[in-house]
């Protein structure tokens, strides 16, 4: 034997072992643990040197000898699909880089308190292609230079048998050598990593309703991984790298596809699938009714519809294979193996005293009607103590553990709070699906990005090859994944019909939805929620029908008027014009999307929906839709500020308290994501509409705490000491910031209380972003002593400064007043994702104001604090107002609540 005969024997050795190890009998259960071998080096550290300021805390660390194309890229082949994961962090950092600049340019502003831009974050892509159309994958590979190392001899990690099979290809085509990782291994590592990384990874899945499960991190393990491949594996995971196959069954996703094709003459799984989805197996199986004359067997607590005898019917016929239908046979055989994988799962989870058992595998590939009979076997076996579990992401386990094999890839430490899931068109949002050749053109469109040109080259592709193809889709449906039908219900035995079967069977290529995870290593759970284990974001349940429908109408009536400010943002040019309708179908693609299916990208609640808008418009390079509309109201507002304050000025503090509180409340009036508020703006000037908005405030507020509220501040017969610290959460540009919240964060600080403004770090709708904050506050502080004391104290006026400075000053106050990003681009927050900035200067704060809709009442109305907190927002929503205060649209809530 020459020694290429023996390698291809190792070769097809090694190929059998794998499937094999899917579906072949129980070997006596090893301990195995993860072998990580390294690969290439993923950070050069030489050279490596802070930037600015040393005693910042986490300062910007430059790695010089850095390559930024450094790409980690994973791969499980299988034989239908390779799955394929890799991580950029090139466009973060061309965005980051120009909003650097940009904020540079125009203010020369830098708050010493802050790092904005986070170290080493990118984004996790989870793609797919057909093994069948390898080339595609390869040259997607290629145009993305993803097998690039730093040095010659590039390695990719592998799993699946393809690894074997495909390895010269892959020399041959891109130069590089596959690093083949065992498959349990890969399974176990993506599987642990997703429990621990992914808020919403886990689900159950019943009568074709999908519900996420919190996991908790500490108490994982142990768990039981059953992966349906073509045989059955069913592994006991104790920890990170520590697992035991401990049962298996050679009755597997191979036995549904290989008798099924027998029995049916099907080509492909999807078809047998398909085919399942119009059956009916009363016809093949023998029922406990067929038994019974049609009784139920009561006594032992069977209904007539529970199958006695899968296929059983097919002995006491006088029936050939011709005489049933495929669709019969392909739903019994269906029925028959998950039943049979669901019991066998259960039993060996009970034996072993595991509580939890998670499905994954290609069987399942997110079929709806599968993951409902593994349930139903699951709930009927251990008589509702057992529930089974399924993973989002479960494709991508094996790519994803490769993945984590690869030495420092800094994964391994990274927290949920850390991780944000988007879902972006243009990118393979579905995986597998929108990849083309590169542009030919590219050359003319990489002119955008000439500063950097070797980053961008990548970014330019990513952009333009989607987004051209977007466009030039002109009238052509866009196509957001096929939907499931709308779930019918099992009935009590839960053998009566399929509960999940739909007209369309949601193709491999678009049922897992899964996004493009972005890892901002900067991200941290803000420190004064009082419960951050039981935080919920979002006020309003989007699971409940009726609301769903509604916020779907309401958005969906907003895109016209959206699309129009987002393209004059743009100047209106043909090409903005083009965007501006991709963006339209993107979006309304998106929300017909979630209408069918609204867990399809995980939980989703408004603050979901709202923020989807918002990353919607930026993939479509839609920056500012509302940049000219904040600047005309901030120029507005900042010219009656003065008056307003020499007002304020006048009177007692007790009543200046009030009158300040009134003015948050009538200046969020300005909000150009709420209809009436547009309705209203045609009606007046924003002066006029500030005046008429304030003269409307009357108290007492449909959630009026500000009795409270002023107690606190020392106007009660007790004294309590004045706050250190107050982060006020601001919302809209203009009258909003200007008049409203300014003069309160003025006030805070006239009493030694030291203000921080915190602000988006992306524009949404006509929020303020702390970008554009130190320029408003260096307005409003040549015309107020303790504003520009206060800046200046807070490093906010470095250039504002020169022009000030030659201007008489009274007193200077120490006090400072900050600014501080949020860490997000929505018009809500989700308190367990913010900027470090923001949770380090949180760590000293006992005020939290939170202000406006967005952030008081679609998210954090119920939330609770460790310090004191007021919720301040005018509510411009009939329906909300009904819902949330019993109240009517313009309605006014005023919620102080102690620290608890
Ligand atoms: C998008 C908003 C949350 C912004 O409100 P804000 O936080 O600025 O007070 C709000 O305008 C909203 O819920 N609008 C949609 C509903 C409507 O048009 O009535
Ligand atoms: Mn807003």
């Amino acid at each position: 034997m020459n020694i290429n005969e023996e390698t291809k024997n190792v070769i097809e050795k090694s190929i059998s072992e794998v499937e094999e190890d899917t579906g072949k009998e129980m070997a006596p259960p090893v301990p195995n643990s993860i072998h990580r071998s390294s690969s290439r080096p993923q950070l050069d550290l030489t050279g490596a040197a802070i930037q600015g300021n040393f005693e910042e805390r986490d300062p910007t660390i430059l790695l010089p000898n850095q390559s930024d194309d450094i790409s980690h890229l994973a791969l499980d082949i299988g034989g239908s699909l390779i799955k394929l994961v890799y991580f950029s962090r090139h466009e973060d950092r061309l965005v980051n880089d120009k909003r650097k600049k940009s904020m540079k340019e125009r203010f020369g502003v830098s708050n010493g308190n802050r790092r904005s831009f986070p170290i080493l974050g990118g984004r996790l892509h989870f793609v797919k292609f057909e093994t069948a159309k390898i080339n595609e994958c390869l040259e997607f590979i290629h145009s993305k230079q993803l097998h690039r190392g730093d040095n010659d001899n590039a390695v990719i990690k592998a799993t699946g048998g393809g690894a074997y099979k495909f390895a010269d290809l892959f020399k041959e085509k891109l130069g590089v050598s596959i690093e083949k990782e065992d498959e349990m291994d890969c399974l176990v590592a993506g599987a642990n990593f997703l429990l621990k990384a992914i808020r919403h990874e886990a689900f159950t899945h019943k009568e074709g309703h999908k519900e996420f499960v919190q996991i908790d991190h500490n108490d994982l393990y142990p768990y039981l991984l059953v992966n349906i491949g073509s045989g059955v594996s069913m592994i006991k995971v104790d920890g990170d790298g520590k697992f035991q196959r401990v049962s298996g069954t050679n009755v597997g996703g191979g036995t549904y596809w290989g008798l099924g094709r027998l029995l049916t003459k099907c080509k492909s799984f999807d078809e047998l699938l398909e085919l399942s989805q119009r059956g009916d197996n009363s016809s093949v199986d023998m029922l406990v009714g067929d038994i019974y004359g049609g009784l139920d067997y009561s006594k032992i607590g069977l209904s007539a519809s529970t199958i006695a005898s899968s296929f059983g019917k097919a002995i006491s016929e006088n029936k050939e294979i011709e005489d049933y239908r495929p669709e019969d046979i392909s739903l019994s055989l269906l029925r028959m193996i998950s039943y049979n994988i669901g019991q066998i799962s259960y039993l060996t989870a009970l034996q072993l005293g595991i509580k939890r058992i998670f499905f994954g595998g290609f069987f399942i590939r997110g079929h709806a009607y599968t993951m409902d009979t593994i349930s139903f076997a699951i709930q009927f076996w251990s008589k509702g103590g057992a529930q089974a579990m399924f993973l989002r992401h479960e494709g991508f386990l094996g790519a994803l553990g490769a993945f984590m094999s690869y030495e420092k890839h800094g994964l391994d430490d990274l927290m949920v709070h850390q991780l944000v899931e988007r879902f972006p068109m243009g990118a393979p949002y579905t995986g597998g699906k929108i990849h083309g050749p590169p542009l030919g053109d590219l050359n003319e469109k990489a002119s955008i990005c000439d500063s950097i040109p070797h980053l961008c080259i990548c970014v330019a592709y990513e952009i333009i090859s989607w987004m051209e193809k977007f466009v030039r889709k002109g009238t052509t449906k866009i196509t957001a994944p096929v939907p499931m039908a709308s779930p019918r219900t099992t009935g009590l035995g839960g053998f009566e019909a399929p509960s999940s079967k739909g007209d369309t069977l949601r193709s491999d290529e678009s049922n897992l939805n899964v996004g493009v995870l972005h890892l901002v290593p900067s991200l941290e759970v803000f420190p004064l929620l009082a419960d951050p284990k039981t935080y919920e974001p979002n006020t309003i349940d989007l699971a409940e029908p009726n609301e769903l429908q509604y916020w779907f109408t309401v958005l969906s009536e907003h895109l016209p008027d959206l699309v129009d400010k987002a393209v004059a943002s743009e100047g209106g040019t043909d090409d903005a014009r083009r965007r501006g309708d991709a963006f339209a179908r993107a979006f309304s693609a998106h929300l017909a999307r979630l209408m069918e299916e609204p867990a399809a990208y995980g939980k989703l609640g408004l603050a979901n929906l709202l923020e989807l808008r918002e990353e919607c418009l930026r993939e479509f390079n839609f920056f500012d839709a509302y940049s000219t509309i904040k600047q005309r109201e901030n120029e507005a507002s900042l010219a009656v500020l003065p008056d307003l304050l020499m007002e304020l000025d006048s009177m007692s503090e007790e009543t200046r308290l009030l009158t300040l509180i009134e003015g948050v409340l009538a200046a969020n009036i300005f909000d150009w994501g709420s209809r009436a508020c547009v309705d209203l703006y045609h009606k007046g000037t924003i002066i006029e509409i500030y005046r008429m908005s304030r003269k409307k405030m009357q108290r007492p507020w449909r959630v009026d705490n500000f009795d409270a509220f002023k107690e606190r501040m020392g106007f009660g017969d007790h004294k309590p000491p004045r706050h250190k610290r107050a982060l006020l959460f601001v919302d809209n540009a203009g009258a909003d910031v200007v008049l409203g919240m300014l003069p309160l964060a003025r006030e805070l600080l006239r009493r030694g209380t030291e203000v921080v403004l915190v602000a988006n770090s992306l524009p949404a709708l006509n929020d303020v972003t702390a970008m554009e904050l130190p320029e408003i506050v260096a307005e409003a502080a040549k015309h107020c002593d303790i504003l520009r004391g206060a800046a200046e104290a807070g490093g906010l006026l470095m250039d504002a400064m020169i022009s000030i400075a030659d201007s008489p000053r009274e007193k200077s106050s120490t006090t400072p007043l900050m600014v501080v990003e949020n860490g997000c681009g929505s018009p809500c927050i989700d308190l367990r994702q913010v900027s470090s900035d923001l949770a380090a200067l949180a760590r000293d704060a006992d005020l939290v104001i939170l202000e406006g809709m967005g952030r008081s009442l679609h998210t954090n109305f119920n939330a609770r604090f460790v310090c004191d907190s007021l919720k301040l927002a005018m509510v411009k929503n009939q329906r909300l107002a009904e819902k949330l205060i019993k109240g009517n649209i313009y309605d006014c809530v005023c919620r102080y609540e102690p620290a608890s």
